[in-house]
This record gives structure tokens, C-alpha cells and sequence, in this order.
């Protein structure tokens, strides 16, 4: 009935055709942010009052089955090398756009386009691959006619810990791990992509020999959109353990000592905000771009999460995607043998400390599974019949190799420090949580960062959905927790930072995003929790000290 009245009020004269109605001709006013992380590709669209009108994602395992990938990705036999097909990826985007295309997405309004990655993950383009992107076909996918350009189909990412002597060999050659930080922001790390790449030469020669770009992911999806390779951007250039980041030029010594030729295969590094160029003709005629859309220099995907939850000096970010990471806005870097500094996505001058943790969400969801029924319902009425402080149990879950700290394993220990084999179910589930921030909080404090009373947590991807989870993470680190109103802030980052690119370097990015949704209070920390948390913190530092010198053995 009331369809019916509104259509009659209708007149004659003012009836436009339904194709003009829902998609009035305008000047390109909107930014695209694309996120190729590690279980899926993610895209959101803004408008100029840079609110999100549109988003959307494809999810490797369950869209994309025939490549087999769990968690998005392949673990290989020796359980430290992981990859990802870099068809998959690629397969993810054409269905994204394929997608937009029924849902009559308007590309034409579309001013610029950026993007972020899973960082470190490293793309090997074999030689005559630029030709192939320069002339695609508009009448079919992406994947159908990038197949044969690629010198190796499995990407290495981020979760891969396989290249150890690569790393021991690079701190040697330029004079010790703290050496190697003060010049890349670094110690080397088995998943930075200078010791990928230089394990790919001394593993696979031939295919070294036969690629004449590397990108990384990052660089690797905007290369897609430009129809040419994309720069690298300084920001996911510092998580190579290559760039120098105060001069932010690649460093020869560690070029030098990962493989030959390598400067040529990478290209010269960019600012973040860089416009490096305009979308490919393929996307013009396939999706109707308009032609003058600008590509601005894709980063990583937590690089631009800093840009998406708009965060400020003496704010701290935790993200709870695939991996838990943990960042802050820094002035001066002080590298370290913890953590990373990175160039800043958003101001040129400044930089960012990282953290990051591997036994996140996919930890979090293995204890679900295995005692919450896999219901994210149930692990949250875990964690709200149980007392902060979990009565003095604490607990480290590390089913993968952990990068802060390098532990692996399962370690339960009960309120007089005795390691014990199993929790009641509620305990464990608390444990675990309260393990993960306790450690965020131990090892930020660890880089010099303090929790003061105007500390603001900014908290972001899937698991920032959780209020439960949220509520810990305010308690543990005494602090009120803001959200987003999305939980893919990479790619809410990507497309305001599409905008910052377009409105160029000059103008603060603290101006392009004057408007933008504030972050929305989630959580304030319970009476007494600073009490219950200054006795545990110590006590899980000195257990994970503990084990630590157990599993490294005694130091010689
Ligand atoms: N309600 C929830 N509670 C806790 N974790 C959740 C919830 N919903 C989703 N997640 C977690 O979010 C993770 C995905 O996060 P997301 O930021 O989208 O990942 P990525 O960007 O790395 O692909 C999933 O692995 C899942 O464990
Ligand atoms: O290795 C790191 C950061 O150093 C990871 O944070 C990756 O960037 C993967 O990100 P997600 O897919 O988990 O968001």
C-alpha cells in the first residue's frame, strides 16, 4: 500500500528513467579502498562526505574452494614454509569486481582508487608479464590471461618462518641484528621480504633468473589496477628489512647480501600519498571506470589501518584480524631488537612502531572450536562467567610459531606458578584472551609506549567485533577502547588515503579526514581492574621469560 502512494505522487513531468534515478551523472567525487589480506579481498567504497556507501569481499576458502587454501593459505610439509597462489588472489578480484558489476556499481564516479595488503608477502612476475598487463583484453577475467606471469605460482606470506639462515646471514653482513634495525627498523625477521627473496634465489635459481619484477602484495594489486608495475610505497617498503628508513632508499649492503640484480627487480620505492598513475583501459571498457580515476600507491594492510581508525600521536591501535598487531604514531624512530618501525603512510616525516603476533584470530577461533562449540556466542559467555584475573591462571597458546615471543605451544599455569596440563573449560577460554593482550601491553611497554589515563585504544578487524574480547582488552590494559564503525579499517584507510593521494602531499591528512566517522566508545575498563592487572603483568613476563630459557635451552 504505502509503495503504491509514493509511486502516485509521482507527476508526469518530473518522471525520470529508473537508470538515471539511481545513477545521476556527477563529476567522479568517490575513492575505492581495496585489502588483499590473508583470508580474503576486501573493498569499500566512500563518498566525498567520506562516509562508506558500499562494501563487499570474496573469502578465499569458502568462494574460492578449488585452491584449497585454509586460512587462505597452503602450509607447506616442512610446517614453516606458508604461500598463497597468487592466482587466488588475482581469481578474488575478478569475482569482486564481477560482483560490484550486478550490483550496478557505478565505477564512473569513482576519482581514485588505493589499496592495502597482508604485508611482507612477496610476488614474482616473470619476464614478459608487463607486456601481458599493458595489453589485457576487456572481454575476459583478470586471471584468464595473467596465468602464464608468474616465475613462481605460490606466493611466500607473512606467516612463512622458514628462512632463518637468511636471516642470520643478513644481520652478519651488515654488522649485527640491532645494526640491521637501526638501518631497516628491523632485526631480520623470517617473514620481511629480503630474506624471502634471497631464499628464493638460493632455493629456486632459475626461477629468480626468470623474474624481472618482484612486487609485493601491496605493490602487486595496484599493479593490477595500473595495467604496468606498481612502486613500492616506503611505509610496506620498511617491512622488507631492505629500505633504509631514515633516507628511504633501498639499502645496497642488504640488496647486496639477498640476491643479485635485485634493485632493478624492485623498482624505486615511493612516498605513500604517491599518484603512480591512472587505472588501466581494461578496467574503462570492462567495468566503466572513468578514464582519469587515479591509482595512489597501495601499503600495507597496517599501514593503512593507522590511516583508517585516523590515528594520533599517543592513541594505540590493536588490530584483531588474521594476525593481532599492535601499533602507535611515533616522531623519532628507536628500532630495536623488538617490534618494527616503519616509515608513516600518511606523514612523510614521522614513522610507526609495530608489533605484531601471529597466534591471533585463528588461535582464538581453534579454542572456540575445540571448547565453544565453534560459536563466537558461547566463547563470549566463556569469557563473562569468568572474573578478571581468571583467579591467578594464566596461559600462553601458541600453535604456531609466535613472532612476539618466539615460543610455540600450549602452556597453562595456576595461581602459584606450577605448570598444570588442562584448565576447566571458562578458565581456558579466559586464559587465552587475557594472555593475548597481557602480552600486547607487556611488549608495547617493552618499545617505551605507556599507558597514561588519556590513552585511547583504537580497536579494528574481525575480532573488534566482539564486546567480550573488547572488554578484556580495556580491563588488561586499563584504557577505553573506540571502535570503528567498520571492522576493515585497512580498507577504509585505503580509500581515505585514495583521497589524500588525489588532493596531494601538501595538504595534512588530519584535513582530508576532518569530517570522516569518529571512532565510537566500545568499552571502559571495570572498577579494580588496574589493581588485579599490576600483580598478573609481572607474573606473565617472568612465565614467559620462564619459558622461554626452557625452550631455547640453557644460554651458553
Ligand atoms: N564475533 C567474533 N568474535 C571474535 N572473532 C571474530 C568474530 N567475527 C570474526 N572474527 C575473527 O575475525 C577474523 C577475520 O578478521 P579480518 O580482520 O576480517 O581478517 P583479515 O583482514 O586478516 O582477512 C576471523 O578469522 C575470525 O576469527
Ligand atoms: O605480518 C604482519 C605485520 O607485520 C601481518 O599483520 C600481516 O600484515 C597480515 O595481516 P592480516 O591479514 O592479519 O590483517
Amino acid at each position: 500500500m504505502e509503495e503504491e502512494s509514493e509511486g502516485s505522487e509521482v507527476s508526469e513531468e518530473s518522471e525520470v528513467s529508473e537508470a538515471e534515478f539511481r545513477e545521476p551523472f556527477r563529476c567522479p567525487v568517490d575513492c575505492l579502498g581495496w585489502d588483499f589480506s590473508t583470508q580474503q579481498v576486501k573493498v569499500v567504497a566512500v563518498n566525498g562526505e567520506m562516509e562508506v556507501y558500499y562494501d563487499s569481499n570474496v573469502h578465499f576458502d569458502s568462494h574460492l574452494p578449488e585452491f584449497r587454501t585454509v586460512g587462505g593459505v597452503h602450509v607447506q610439509k616442512d610446517e614453516l614454509t606458508v604461500t598463497s597462489p597468487v592466482l587466488m588472489w588475482i581469481q578474488a578480484l575478478d569475482r569482486l569486481l564481477e560482483n560490484m558489476k550486478e550490483d550496478c556499481f557505478n565505477f564512473a564516479s569513482l576519482l581514485a582508487v588505493s589499496g592495502a595488503g597482508q604485508q611482507h608477502g612477496s610476488v614474482y612476475w616473470k619476464a614478459g608479464a608487463s607486456q601481458a598487463l599493458a595489453n589485457l583484453s576487456p572481454d575476459l577475467p583478470l586471471h584468464e590471461q595473467l596465468k602464464a606471469c608468474f616465475s613462481l605460482c605460490d606466493s611466500p606470506v607473512w606467516m612463512d618462518s622458514s628462512t632463518t639462515p637468511q636471516c642470520r646471514q643478513l644481520e652478519a653482513t651488515v654488522g649485527g641484528a640491532q645494526a640491521l634495525s637501526c638501518l631497516t627498523g628491523s632485526r631480520a625477521y623470517e617473514r620481511f621480504t629480503g630474506n624471502q627473496i634471497a631464499k628464493v634465489y638460493q632455493q629456486n635459481p632459475v626461477a629468480y633468473s626468470q623474474t624481472e619484477r618482484i612486487s609485493l602484495v601491496s605493490s602487486f594489486a595496484a599493479s593490477l589496477f595500473l595495467g604496468a608495475y606498481a612502486p613500492i610505497d616506503y611505509s610496506d617498503g620498511s617491512g622488507m628489512n631492505l629500505l633504509q628508513i631514515h633516507d628511504k632508499v633501498w639499502s645496497q649492503a642488504c640488496l647486496n647480501a639477498c640476491a643479485p640484480h635485485l634493485e632493478e627487480r624492485l623498482g624505486q620505492p615511493v612516498p605513500s600519498c604517491s599518484v603512480v598513475g591512472t587505472i588501466s583501459p581494461y578496467f574503462v571498457q570492462r567495468y566503466g571506470f572513468h578514464p582519469d580515476c587515479k591509482v595512489v600507491a597501495f601499503t600495507g594492510d597496517n599501514p593503512a589501518s593507522l590511516a583508517g581508525m585516523q590515528l594520533k600521536e599517543g592513541d594505540i591501535a590493536v588490530s584483531l584480524g588474521t594476525s593481532d598487531t599492535l601499533f602507535v604514531w611515533l616522531r623519532e624512530p628507536t628500532p630495536s631488537l623488538e617490534g618494527h618501525v616503519f616509515c608513516n603512510p600518511v606523514d612523510p616525516q614521522h614513522y610507526m612502531a609495530l608489533l605484531c603476533f601471529k597466534n591471533g584470530s585463528l588461535m582464538r577461533e581453534k579454542i572456540r572450536d575445540e571448547l565453544a562449540s565453534c560459536s563466537w556466542n558461547e566463547f563470549s559467555k566463556a569469557l563473562q562467567a569468568t572474573e578478571m584475573g581468571n583467579g591467578g591462571n594464566l596461559g600462553f597458546y601458541f600453535d604456531v610459531m609466535e613472532i612476539t615471543p618466539e615460543i610455540t605451544g600450549r602452556y597453562r599455569f595456576n595461581a602459584d606458578g606450577y605448570e598444570v596440563s588442562a584448565f576447566p573449560r571458562d578458565v581456558e577460554i579466559r586464559a587465552l584472551v587475557e594472555g593475548q593482550f597481557m602480552a600486547k601491553r607487556i611488549h608495547a611497554e617493552r618499545l617505551g609506549y605507556r599507558v597514561t589515563p588519556r590513552t585511547k585504544i583504537l580497536a579494528t578487524g574481525g575480532a573488534s567485533r566482539n564486546s567480550a574480547i573488547l572488554q578484556v582488552l580495556a580491563d588488561v590494559f586499563g584504557a577505553t577502547v573506540y571502535v570503528t564503525d567498520t571492522t576493515n579499517s585497512a580498507c577504509v584507510g585505503a580509500a581515505y588515503r585514495a583521497f589524500h593521494g588525489t588532493f596531494g602531499a601538501d595538504v595534512p591528512f588530519s584535513e582530508v579526514v576532518r569530517f570522516a566517522p569518529r571512532p565510537k566508545l566500545a568499552a571502559t575498563p571495570n572498577p579494580g581492574a588496574a589493581q588485579v592487572y599490576e600483580v598478573l603483568l609481572p607474573q606473565y613476563a617472568k612465565l614467559e621469560q620462564r619459558i622461554l630459557s626452557q625452550t631455547r635451552g640453557p644460554t651458553k
